[in-house]
């Protein structure tokens, strides 16, 4: 088992190149937010903006749109329910499917449509509603044809996929329940198995430890927030394990300097501090 640490987050966040562009930075959709969620895809969201996408959309319930162009006018937005959904999916890198977006028939409905629209050129995000949704209807891994495919369960949602209960959820058996479940329908899985000490697997049996994060992030909402930062590296940085790796990293870290002076830490004030994060690695003596 490796461990994930400033070394190797500062290999991956860099300096930007000044010849660039927005679309230089990737094209990163989310969906999710239902009526009763709509918090979950506004932080998925803000999360992805924050990270340095090049462009952000959102695709949620109409009764989320006005807040979200209050709160997050640098991101565009979507109904949710209208059959543009398809085209939007065509139109981006990554794809975020699930945070808020509810596990009722229309919201299932959707989830397997997007998930048999995402192409071998894209990448797919799973969490939160979409990994119990997932959880639910097994047999919908095998009509996903996205390049990469990433999941980013707690333990209990990593328990309804795997059936591998909390207590024995250990590398060697989720390796081999990551394997049994993906490897004959997708070629590239990465497994975000979150917890106070997040682990990160992937199809060729590499493991990862974060090395960050305090319990001052034990607040609704963290996990939303890291679904729209790594989807936001992934659009940046590349469709690779080492942009999953740094995105647990900073998601943590910046929990880490928020703690030092808060009794809790804020999935907001997360994305808030990223920017300033993602600069002191940039600036790191490594990327020099
Ligand atoms: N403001 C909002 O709109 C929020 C919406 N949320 C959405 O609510 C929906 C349900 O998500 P939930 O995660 O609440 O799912 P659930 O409430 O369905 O399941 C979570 C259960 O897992 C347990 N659990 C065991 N180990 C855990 C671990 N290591 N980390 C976290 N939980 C662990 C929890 O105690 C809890 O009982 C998702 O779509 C999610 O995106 C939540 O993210 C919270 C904030
Ligand atoms: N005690 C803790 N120490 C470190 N990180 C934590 C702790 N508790 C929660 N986290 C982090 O917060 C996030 C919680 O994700 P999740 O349970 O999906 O939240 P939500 O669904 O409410 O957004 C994960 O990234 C997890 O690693
Ligand atoms: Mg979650």
């Amino acid at each position: 088992m490796k461990i994930i640490d400033e070394d190797l987050a500062s290999r991956v966040v860099r300096l930007r190149p000044g010849k660039s562009h927005k679309g230089t930075y990737g094209r990163i959709l989310l969906i999710g937010g239902s009526k009763q969620y709509g918090g979950a895809i506004l932080m998925a969201a803000e999360g992805a903006v924050m990270a340095g996408a090049g462009l952000t959309t959102v695709a949620t319930d109409p009764s989320n749109v006005t807040p979200l162009r209050t709160r997050l006018p640098e991101a565009m937005a979507i109904d949710l329910y209208s059959p543009a959904l398809f085209d939007q999916v065509a139109k981006n890198d990554v794809i975020v499917l699930g945070p808020g977006l509810g596990t009722d028939e229309q919201a299932k409905n959707i989830f397997a449509k997007v998930l048999e629209t995402v192409s071998k050129e894209q990448t797919l995000l799973i969490d939160a509603s979409g990994l119990t949704l997932l959880a639910q209807n097994r047999e919908l891994i095998s009509r996903i044809k996205a390049g990469l495919v990433v999941l980013t369960p707690h333990q209990m949602e990593w328990q309804w996929l795997s059936s591998i209960k909390i207590a024995d959820q250990n590398d060697q058996e989720n390796l081999k329940v990551l394997a049994s479940l993906f490897s004959e329908k997708v070629k590239n899985v990465i497994l975000v198995l979150k917890s106070h000490r997040t682990r990160v697997y992937d199809l060729a049996g590499r493991v990862y430890q974060n090395s960050a994060g305090n319990p001052g992030m034990a607040t609704g909402g963290m996990g939303d927030t890291l679904a729209g930062i790594t989807g936001a590296f992934l659009a940046q940085f590349g469709p690779r394990l080492e942009s999953v790796l740094a995105a647990v990293y900073c998601h943590s870290l910046a929990g880490d300097d928020l703690y030092q002076d808060n009794y809790l830490v804020l999935p907001t004030k997360i994305s808030e501090h990223l920017p300033q994060v993602m600069k002191r690695l940039s600036l790191s003596s490594k990327n020099r």
